[in-house]
């Protein structure tokens, strides 16, 4: 296993139509791998970020007649790197709603893996600012860790990232990568983002990558950008900021065993009972 690998996250700002967005991935994948990237990430939705249903839905990628996978495949082949498409809206048979789905591309352009965002972003934020992710998206179960010449990566999407029995899972299975591209909203990017993906690098012991849009989108929706590489001690490596380009860090994977020496508890799980609600003063007595 190689001990070394340059990741790369693409920090984009994605219109609703696909081409123009297409068009920045190839771009900014081109310059990434120019630069040393073996490994390129893009954010959530990164193919077409749109607000509404119906042209969402006319616009999503159909796997019986695609159009971004290819252009997917033909990237990763071009410049012989390990591609992660971090989501696009995909049309299900026989079903209304659409996937969130990630794919992994290997460097010969093969689908290396697919994952279905799981937690589905259903919230009312402060001044009115509201999503019904379910409406749109159908959740997935599965969940998967993909076994990379240069590491083992579980794959998660965005809102995910608050569900921490999913990332403990996936270390647990053998993750060493566990990679969160995602499209945050402001608000709550500037309050829990950082310290949310530094906490699960913590709890796992495992390199957090995180390639997130940024900027404003169709009618006026803004995400918080901020790309984050952070090694499995919870040390930020790169930080994005909120302009579009690339971010990226070297992973020196020997830190990921070092981590895991001086804190061992992704091993340290025990069994316990479901909570018991103590009412004061009757707590002896039941005891
Ligand atoms: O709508 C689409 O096309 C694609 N889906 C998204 O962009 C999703 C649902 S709106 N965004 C998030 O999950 C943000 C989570 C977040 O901001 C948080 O957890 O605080």
């Amino acid at each position: 296993m190689a001990e070394r690998i340059k990741v790369a996250c693409l920090q984009i700002s994605a219109g609703r139509e696909v081409a123009p967005n297409l068009a920045t991935i190839g771009e900014l994948t081109r310059r990434a791998r120019d630069e040393g990237a073996g490994f390129i990430l893009t954010p959530e939705v990164a193919v077409m970020l749109e607000p509404k249903r119906e042209p969402k839905f006319a616009k999503a990628e159909d796997e019986a007649k695609p159009h971004a996978i290819p252009f997917f495949a033909d990237l990763a082949r071009e410049t012989g790197a390990w591609l992660l498409a971090g989501s696009m809206a995909v049309k299900l048979a026989d079903e209304e709603r659409l996937a969130n789905r990630s794919y992994l591309f290997a460097p010969d352009g093969t689908i290396a893996a697919r994952y279905d965002k799981i937690h589905m972003f259903d919230v009312n934020l402060a001044q009115g600012e509201s999503y019904r992710e379910s409406s749109q998206f159908r959740p997935g179960e599965a969940t998967v860790v993909v076994e990379t010449p240069f590491a083992r990566v579980g794959l998660t999407v965005c809102y995910d990232l608050r569900f921490p029995a999913l990332y403990r899972a996936l270390a647990q299975a053998g993750a060493e990568i566990l990679t969160v591209p995602s499209a945050f909203a402001v608000p709550t990017g500037r309050a829990h983002w950082h310290t949310l993906l530094r906490a699960r690098a913590i709890e796992t012991g495992c390199f957090v990558v995180a390639p997130a849009q940024t900027g404003t989108h169709a009618e006026g929706r803004k995400t918080y950008g901020h790309s984050l590489i952070i090694d499995p001690w919870g040390e930020v490596l790169a930080d994005g900021g909120e302009e579009v380009g690339i971010v990226s860090a070297e992973l020196d994977l020997a830190r990921i065993a070092e981590a895991r020496q001086m804190v061992p508890s992704l091993g340290h799980d025990r069994p316990f009972a479901p909570p018991r609600l103590v009412k004061p003063g009757a707590a002896a007595a039941a005891d």
